[in-house]
């Protein structure tokens, strides 16, 4: 029996960035419109005749200089205009998998808001689809496992969601989830009790956004009246003792998203982030990406980035990659097979 906790020791510090890129790992919080590039979305809305408000990559790219939540949304919204065809919301997701696939993502379980082009008479299936063929694609041709989440935007209302559940259902077997994200202050989770009831009997998979600016009352209601399985952000849990008991007793997973927090002033430094808190505090966090092309950077550069800030050690990157496949939707012989490369890839590591 290999001494896991020996082992996870023994790797020399300078050997940690090269672990970090090499270790397998499921990303379990990125919102798919979030992966599309500035030069992606000029191609786009050059191949579909969609105008936008920026004369070039650059300038396009000088505009991410975010205050807080509501300032990035704004622009994300507004990039995911040129999204139009089956196709489009292909590439664009196929242009993520494989990015993913290269830092060594094994799994990942990928967000999509669909009211964000169907408002803009994009058909559901029309968006769907085109994700679908990319995820199926990404096994067979990436090796790389990967599931649709499909999120309800919170600044709409109940209603709205109710009805976009409706156009989705016919299409049902191709996601695994519902979420919730979007403006996140003044639209609590308890907005949406009756919606995720539904989709909780429909036997779909439940998360939220909550804790990312908003209270940790918000946490507490995503879990008590939304029921959600995950929670995504929740990193202002830590303002709030009890609840920080709760979540690491029944090991609810947080999918913590380092470079997205710096670039939204959720922290001011990197270096002050609090995800090693909530490792020393026994949670389940895990590290993603959130909106990639937006915040710079994918898995490996949020892993390298934060470790170089923080001081993690080789034994919470081990803790990292467990913890998100403990927190991924597959069945438990698939986390086991995964466990087993992560702990074969950290054994390398040690003997080198
Ligand atoms: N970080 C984030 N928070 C809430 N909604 C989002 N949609 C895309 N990224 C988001
Ligand atoms: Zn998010």
């Amino acid at each position: 029996m290999t001494d896991l906790s020996s082992m996870q020791h023994d790797i020399p510090a300078d050997r940690l960035p090269a672990l970090l890129a090499a270790m397998p790992k499921a990303e379990l919080h990125m919102h798919i419109e979030g992966s599309l590039e500035p030069e992606l979305i000029f191609a786009l809305a050059q191949r579909n005749g969609v105008s936008i408000p920026y004369a070039s990559v650059e300038e396009l790219r000088r505009a991410y200089a975010f205050t807080n939540l509501q300032s990035f949304l704004d622009i994300y919204y507004a990039g995911a205009s040129v999204l139009l065809k089956e196709q489009d919301f292909y590439d664009m997701a196929w242009a993520y998998l494989e990015r993913a696939a290269a830092d060594n993502v094994v799994h990942t379980e990928m967000f999509f808001d669909p009211q964000t082009h169907t408002a803009r008479g994009v058909a559901m299936q029309t968006v769907i689809d085109g994700l679908h063929r990319a995820c199926i694609d990404a096994q067979a041709r990436l090796g790389v496992s990967a599931a649709l989440i499909l999120c309800f935007l919170r600044h709409l209302s109940e209603e709205d969601a109710f009805a976009t559940l409706e156009q989705a259902l016919p299409l049902r077997d191709k996601f695994i989830g519902i979420g919730l994200d979007s403006s996140e202050l003044g639209h609590p989770p308890e907005k949406f009790a009756r919606v995720f009831a539904r989709c909780r009997e429909l036997g779909f998979h439940l998360v939220a956004h909550a804790g990312e600016e908003g209270p940790p009352a918000y946490v507490w209601s995503a879990l008590d009246v939304l029921k959600v399985e995950r929670i995504d952000h929740g990193v202002q849990s830590t303002k709030d003792a009890e609840l920080m008991k709760r979540l690491a007793q029944e090991r609810i997973p947080l999918t913590v998203c380092p470079l997205s927090n710096l670039k939204l002033c959720v922290f001011p430094e990197l270096a002050q982030h609090n995800l090693g808190q909530l490792l020393d505090a026994g949670l389940c966090a895990t590290v993603n990406s959130d909106d990639p092309a937006y915040f710079g950077g994918y898995m490996n550069e949020n892993f390298l980035q934060t470790f170089a800030a923080t001081g993690l050690t080789a034994k919470q990157a081990w803790q990292l990659a467990a913890n998100s496949f403990e927190g991924s939707f597959v069945d438990a012989a698939t986390k086991a097979r995964w466990m087993e490369r992560l702990n074969e890839c950290f054994a390398q590591f040690g003997k080198a």
